[in-house]
C-alpha cells in the first residue's frame, strides 16, 4: 500500500517546558503528582508537600509527565542522597529519602492505589519487614562498555532511561562481598586481548561465596580467562558465550546455594535461576508465609511460581503433602534437587504455563487447604480465577507489583475471598518497588 506523507500541525515540543508545580502526593511508582491546567502530572524526584521547578518530558490532553529541575520548596523528609552516582545511575530512584520515609510513603501511596482499583477501606495493615537500606542485594548486572575511538572502558550500570553505561566504582546497595568488582574490571579489563568482546558481568554473593558470570559476544582465548581469575582468585568465574549457556572456570567449581537457617534448608541453584535479591528479607518473608498460613500436617498445599523451592520446602517440612508448578523446566528439576538434598520427600513439582488454560490433570483438582502464588511481575494473569476455581479455603499472595497484585486482589474478592492480612516487605530499598504479602480467606 502507498503511504502518502502527510504534514501534520507542528506541536510543540514539551521538552522546553518548565513549570511550576506544588506537588500533593506520591504515586506507588515513588513519583511526585500534582495537577497543572486539568492535568494530573506525575513529577518524577519530587516529594508530597514540595513545589518544583519541573521540565516536562511528556504532555497529553489528560496527563503529564516531567523530571524536577530544581526543588523551590524542600520537604522536611528530603535528605542528602548517599550515593555519589545517584543523579547518574539508573538504580536507586528514591535515595533522597531515609529509609524509614521511603517505606512509609510507598506504602501510603500503594494503599491508595490498591483501595482505589478494589474499592476496599481499611486495608488490613501488619507490620512491615524491613531492610537495611545498603549492601542488601546478593546480584547485579554489572555493565561493561568498550569505547573503540578512545579504547577505553566504562564499568557500571545503564543510566536512568537510557542505554548508556555511567561508570560506578562503589554501589550503595550491594552486597559487600561483591564490592571488589568494580575495581577488579577496571584493573584487568584493558589488559585482556578480547575484552571488547564482554558487554556485562553478572554478579552473585551466594552466602558469602562470590561468583562472577561474564557474557562475551565473541569467543574469549584461554590467557584472558586465566588473567580475570587470578584477579579475584576467591571468586567462581564461569562464561558465558550464549544467553543461558555457561561454563565454569575453574576444576572445583560448585553451584550456588542459599541456606534458609530458621528451617535448616539449602537451597541450590543456576546462575540464570530466579532467586529473591535481599536474602534478610527473604529469611523474614518464608517465615512469615508459615506463619500466616500455619500449615498443620493435614494439608495438602498447591503452590505456584515456585522457583527453585523457596517457599516450597519451607512449606513441606509443616504439611502433609506440597505439590509446585513453575513454568520453567529446569527450575522444576532445581525443585526437585533441592528436596532430595533436604530429604524431604512429600514435595512434588511440575512444568506449566498458568497463564494458559490450566489442562485436566491431578494438581488441577478442588483438594487444597491453601494455595501460596508468588507471581512475577504480571501477577496471576488468567490464573487467578482458576485459584479460586480450585476453592482453597486461603490463599496466600507474595507480590512484586502492587499494580498487578491489586488487580488480582479484585478477582479474588469477587469471587467470594476476603482479605484478612496485609504486609509490605522492604525488598529493594532506595528504589520505588514494594513487595507484598497478602492473605485471602475464604467466605463461609
Ligand atoms: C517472583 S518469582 C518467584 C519464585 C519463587 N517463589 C521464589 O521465591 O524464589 C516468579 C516465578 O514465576 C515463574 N513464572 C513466570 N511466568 C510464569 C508462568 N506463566 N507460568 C508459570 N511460572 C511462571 C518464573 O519462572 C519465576 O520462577
Amino acid at each position: 500500500m502507498v503511504k502518502i506523507y502527510q504534514a501534520g500541525k507542528a506541536k510543540k515540543s514539551p521538552a522546553n517546558q518548565a513549570i511550576q508545580l506544588k506537588i500533593d502526593r506520591l504515586d506507588h511508582q515513588g513519583q511526585g503528582i500534582g495537577y497543572w491546567q486539568g492535568k494530573i502530572v506525575f513529577a518524577s524526584g519530587a516529594l508530597p508537600g514540595e513545589t518544583v521547578d519541573l521540565q516536562l518530558t511528556d504532555t497529553k490532553s489528560k496527563v503529564a509527565k516531567g523530571k524536577v529541575r530544581r526543588v523551590l520548596d524542600a520537604s522536611p523528609l528530603r535528605q542528602q542522597a548517599a550515593c555519589p552516582h545517584f543523579a547518574n545511575c539508573g538504580g536507586c530512584q528514591l535515595q533522597y529519602l531515609s529509609a524509614e520515609a521511603q517505606l512509609e510513603l510507598k506504602q501510603q501511596a500503594v494503599d491508595q492505589m490498591i483501595c482505589h482499583q478494589t474499592g476496599l477501606k481499611d486495608l488490613p495493615w501488619q507490620p512491615a519487614i524491613r531492610s537495611a537500606g545498603a549492601g542488601y542485594r546478593r546480584r547485579a548486572r554489572i555493565g561493561v562498555w568498550f569505547d573503540k575511538q578512545q579504547q577505553r572502558f566504562t564499568v557500571g550500570f545503564r543510566q536512568a532511561n537510557d542505554k548508556t553505561i555511567s561508570a560506578v566504582a562503589h554501589c550503595l546497595v550491594l552486597s559487600p562481598v561483591l564490592a571488589p568488582v568494580f575495581s577488579v574490571l577496571n584493573q584487568v579489563l584493558p589488559q585482556l586481548k578480547q575484552g571488547s568482546a564482554i558487554t556485562h558481568v553478572e554478579v552473585l554473593d551466594a552466602d558469602g561465596q562470590a561468583y562472577l558470570i561474564v557474557r562475551h559476544i565473541r569467543a574469549l582465548p584461554e590467557s584472558d580467562q586465566q588473567l580475570l581469575l587470578q584477579a579475584w582468585p576467591d571468586a567462581f568465574w564461569l562464561g558465558e558465550a550464549q544467553p543461558g549457556e555457561f561454563t565454569a572456570w575453574q576444576a572445583d567449581y560448585r553451584p550456588p546455594e542459599y541456606q534458609l537457617a530458621e528451617q535448616k534448608l539449602r537451597l541450590q541453584f543456576e546462575p540464570d535461576d530466579f532467586i529473591q535479591v535481599n536474602p534478610e528479607v527473604n529469611r523474614q518473608m518464608v517465615q512469615q508465609a508459615l506463619d500466616w498460613l500455619e500449615p498443620d500436617l493435614t494439608q495438602n498445599i498447591l503452590e505456584l511460581y515456585s522457583g527453585i523451592g523457596n517457599f516450597s520446602l519451607a512449606l513441606a517440612q509443616r504439611t502433609k503433602a506440597v505439590h509446585a508448578l513453575e513454568g520453567v523446566a529446569t527450575m522444576v528439576r532445581r525443585i526437585e534437587q533441592n528436596a532430595q538434598l533436604n530429604k524431604i520427600s512429600n514435595l512434588t513439582a511440575a512444568q506449566a504455563d498458568l497463564h494458559l488454560p490450566w489442562p485436566k490433570a491431578d494438581w488441577n483438582q478442588p483438594v487444597y487447604d491453601a494455595v501460596l502464588l508468588d507471581p512475577a511481575r504480571a501477577g496471576a494473569v488468567g490464573a487467578a480465577e482458576q485459584i479460586a476455581a480450585l476453592g482453597p479455603a486461603r490463599i496466600l499472595y507474595v507480590s512484586c507489583n502492587p499494580v498487578s497484585f491489586a488487580a488480582d486482589a479484585k478477582l479474588f474478592l469477587a469471587a467470594g475471598y476476603q482479605l484478612v492480612k496485609l504486609a509490605a516487605m522492604d525488598m529493594f530499598p532506595q528504589t520505588s518497588h514494594l513487595e507484598l504479602m497478602a492473605l485471602f480467606r475464604r467466605r463461609k
